[in-house]
């Protein structure tokens, strides 16, 4: 399993996270710049916000300021140049319009060059806030519509829709509320579905529902999945596969960083992209 890796000699493929730090190193552009790594992508970054946070949740977090979140965006991709991009944690509204605003001036967005994932990351596993309620209508009507795909877990689709999803019915009808906030995809994640042996996810772009579904892994140790999954999808995306087949690979990724999850701390470890390093060349 894997992306075409770059060749000696060759330049990788970059792509971009804006998100924030993680310390316990699980989630957050940690975990992005992880998967990046061993996808064979070269991952760069623009840092939202520093949290202060382990394995049992986040005691606070400062935020980067507006103006230096864009001047990070605008430096790596007028310089390095970048073939997707994703979002995680983003903390406040007026972070979020400097996002879009120099996304708009790089060419980052669903009908730019360079396709966007955005992962509307609102809490921690924990239950820790880390997106401003004031932020939301910022989210859904200024940043949706710039996204490629859309990635929310079940309490994000609840507060971005207000639809509660405990279903395939209700997944459906929230795919098609998401769809409607303007995005190229949208990918309503079934992780949450904790009564299911299954994980199912629910992909819809106003016309085709694919639905990717995989074992559920009996771990408590799922943190950094959700940006695991769209660091994956960003990284396929940057070697021009289409959304459906950047889905799919990304599902396979998280399923098996899932299964080789490991404990931290006295709370949730992280998923584990460094099964990849045991697997050899060949698998
Ligand atoms: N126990 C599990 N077994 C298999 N797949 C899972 C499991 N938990 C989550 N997933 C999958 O991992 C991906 C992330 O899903 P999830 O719904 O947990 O997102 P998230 O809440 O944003 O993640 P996290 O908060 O852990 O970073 C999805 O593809 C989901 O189906
Ligand atoms: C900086 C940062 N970004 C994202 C998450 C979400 O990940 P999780 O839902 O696994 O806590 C997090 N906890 N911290």
């Amino acid at each position: 399993m894997g992306l075409p890796v770059a060749q000696p000699g060759s330049v990788p493929k970059r792509v971009l996270t804006i998100a924030g730090s993680d310390s316990g190193g699980g989630a957050g552009i940690q975990a992005d710049m992880r998967t990046f790594a061993l996808l064979g992508v070269h991952g760069c970054v623009a840092v939202t916000a520093v949290t202060v946070q382990n394995s049992l949740g986040v005691s606070g977090f400062e935020e980067i300021s507006p103006q230096t979140v864009a001047a990070q965006i605008d430096t790596v991709a007028g310089d390095i140049g970048v073939a997707a991009a994703k979002t995680g944690m983003l903390a406040s509204a007026p972070i979020i319009e400097a996002i879009v605003e120099q996304c708009g001036r790089s060419g980052i967005g669903r009908d730019a060059s360079v396709p966007l994932v955005v992962d509307p990351v609102c809490a921690s596993m924990h239950g820790n806030q880390l997106l401003a309620d004031s932020a939301l209508d910022t989210l859904r009507h200024k940043l949706f519509p710039l996204a490629t795909v859309v990635t929310p877990n079940l309490d994000e689709v609840r507060l971005i829709t207000g639809i509660e999803v405990t279903d395939a019915d209700s997944q459906r009808d929230a795919a098609r509320a998401l769809l409607d906030l303007g995005p190229r995809w949208a990918l309503v994640k079934g992780g949450h579905l904790r009564a299911s042996d299954r994980s199912p996810d629910l992909l819809y772009d106003g016309e085709h529902f694919i639905e990717l579904s995989h074992e559920r892994i009996d771990t408590p140790h799922d943190h950094g999945a959700g940006d695991t999954l769209a660091a994956a999808i960003a990284s396929a995306l940057a070697h021009e596969s289409p959304v459906p087949e950047a889905v799919g690979f990304a599902k396979d990724w998280v399923t098996r960083c899932l299964a080789a999850a490991y404990p931290l701390g006295a709370g949730h470890g992280p998923v584990n992209p460094l099964w990849r390093l045991r697997a050899g060349p060949a698998d």
